[in-house]
């Protein structure tokens, strides 16, 4: 937590001032540590975590992803991951694992009902997240995700506050109100000195199944100004699919079938971490 008596500021937020400098958090066994952000909800943010996760995995790299999205968590239900998880003697929780050895960790994996809503004021959800990071056994991991909460309100704050990031995956849509609200999350992560890693253009274009045609449901794809703003690189662009939407639906991420699209997406992110070093690499 930050020391508010040594702030300047008279916010009076007690603890969750966005401009106080942050005291280093070991990141213990993980590589790498990448939050995956949106700023508006529903472009896909959690989706392209899953399929971040996925890229990696496929690479053989050891993977986790700390679902952080704790009003809105859909990361068990995209990886099929269904059984509630248990803790030790000891107070540790141990994550959830699916098909393709990605670890996980979810506050719907501690729900008796799944479908109950978490109805809790935001320093619940801050202690909460805290704990998801000190207090499961996440063990040796090359890349941990963090399926951030959308927006820029305190749960996404507290994340970005607490937890030894690496940087941060924007993804958005072609739509403009996306991209507007996303630019408010590349903001935030520069108060926070969260380095924005790239961005992922998601539902970009749907493919004519006649004729194959790529077709812009959402209009012309504003990406290329984001990218040139905030000076970061363009790590992948994902069409409107069905396939991938089935798949969501039925748990089975895991076998989604472009593998090339998920290589290059996996290459780029690489590429954009390149600047510092890797620990655990894989
Ligand atoms: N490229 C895509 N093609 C088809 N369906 C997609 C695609 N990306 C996401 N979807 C579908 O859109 C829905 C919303 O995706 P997702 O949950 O990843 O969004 P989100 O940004 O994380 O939402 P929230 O902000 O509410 O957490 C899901 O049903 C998902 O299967």
């Amino acid at each position: 937590m930050s020391d508010c008596q040594s702030c300047s500021s008279s916010c009076g937020e007690g603890g969750t001032c966005p401009g106080q400098a942050k005291e280093p958090i070991d990141k213990r066994g993980v590589g790498r540590f990448v939050a995956v952000g949106s700023g508006k909800g529903g472009v896909g943010k959690s989706t392209t975590t899953a399929l971040l996760a996925v890229a990696m995995a496929r690479r053989g790299c050891r993977v986790g992803i700390l679902d952080a999205d704790v009003t809105g968590p859909s990361i068990p239900k995209l990886l099929g991951i269904r059984d509630p998880l248990v803790g030790t003697v000891a107070g540790m929780i141990p994550p959830a694992s699916a098909k393709l050895g990605i670890r996980v960790m979810s506050v719907n994996l501690l729900l008796d009902d799944p479908a109950k809503p978490v109805v809790w004021r935001g320093p619940l959800i801050a202690n909460l997240l805290k704990q998801f990071w000190n207090d499961v056994e996440w063990g040796n991991l090359d890349y941990l995700f963090v399926d951030l909460p959308p927006g820029t309100a305190d749960a996404p704050l507290t994340v970005m506050q607490s937890l030894p990031l690496d940087g941060m995956v924007l993804v958005t849509s072609p739509q403009g109100l996306a991209e507007l609200i996303v630019e408010k999350a590349c903001h935030m992560a520069g108060m926070l000195d969260v380095p924005l890693l790239g961005v992922v253009e998601n539902m970009s274009f749907v493919r004519c199944p006649g004729c194959g045609q790529e077709l812009d449901l959402f209009g012309p794809s504003h990406v290329a100004k984001l990218t040139e703003r905030f000076s970061m690189p363009l790590l992948g662009r994902f069409p409107v699919d069905p396939t991938l939407a089935l798949l969501c639906d039925s748990g089975r991420v895991e076998d989604y079938g472009e593998a090339e699209r998920l290589e290059d997406l996996a290459s780029a992110l690489e590429a954009s971490l390149a600047g510092s070093p890797v620990k655990g690499a894989c």
